[in-house]
């Protein structure tokens, strides 16, 4: 579901004197269908570079990554919008919403965009923000004025509304109590049962423990190391 191949990327500092920064050489690895693969490595080594190319937020300078059938390196803006409205799911650390749209909508919008009628769309949030524990009497709130938890419990709604079939996590269970954290840890599993492919970051070891298959050092891929 996932593949990447002998993916490099460096970033060049513009505005400081166009020095060259190689962050990763030769990363290569594979997530199947119902997996969950846990990216690790001390900081700095590149774990969030590897996702945020993963998601096709920065592209990376050669090899290829491809989820479904699109190679995330040579997609075109438009295949890789598509991709993320139908195949590949993104719970970041941090909830970026639109001011002012209400947290049951904001929950809602991913099925919408995918065709699901408005009220089979809006019960599918309220089922998910019943679980995370989000107060009903938040849900006609916008969530930027919630707390952390909140808002991280908001953004996992978000990512877990549509079944897709290839699922990133960035540090689901950083800002939850003991109860919210197994609900997030059981929707993972719900997922991968279902067949989705899912790469994370946790740096909670019990959660990496209890989810993930298995472990990718993304030290290995740094370009002093590689072979
Ligand atoms: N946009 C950028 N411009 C320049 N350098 C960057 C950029 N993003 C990341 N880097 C560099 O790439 C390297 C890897 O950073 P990255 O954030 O991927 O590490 P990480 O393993 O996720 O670290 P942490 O666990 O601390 O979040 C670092 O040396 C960082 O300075």
């Amino acid at each position: 579901m996932i593949e990447v191949r002998d993916v490099s990327k460096q970033f060049v500092l513009h505005n400081q004197g166009g020095v060259v920064i190689r962050v990763m050489q030769g990363a290569s690895f594979t997530v199947q269908p119902g997996e969950c693969v846990a990216l690790t490595g001390a900081s700095g080594a590149g774990k969030s570079t590897l996702m945020r190319m993963l998601y096709g937020n920065y592209r990376a300078a050669s090899g290829s990554i491809r989820i479904g059938d699109v190679d995330l390196v040579q997609a075109e803006p438009r295949e890789i919008i598509a991709l993320r409205r139908e195949v590949l799911g993104y719970v970041s650390q941090f909830l970026r919403v639109v001011p002012r749209v209400p947290t049951l909508q904001v929950v809602a919008d991913p099925l919408r965009a995918l065709g699901v009628a408005g009220q089979e769309a809006e019960a599918q949030a309220r089922s998910l923000l019943a679980r995370l524990n989000i107060p009903e009497r938040l849900w006609d709130l916008s969530p930027t004025t919630f707390s952390g938890g909140e808002q991280q419990r908001v953004n996992i709604a978000r990512g877990f509304a549509h079944p897709y079939p290839a699922l990133l996590l960035d540090e689901p269970t950083a800002s939850l109590d003991a109860t919210n954290r197994a609900v997030v840890l059981d929707l993972i599993e719900a997922a991968k049962a279902r067949g989705a492919a899912v790469v994370g970051i946790f740096h909670d070891a019990e959660a990496r423990h209890r989810v993930c298959d298995r472990e990718i050092d993304v030290t290995g891929f740094t370009p002093a190391r590689a072979a």
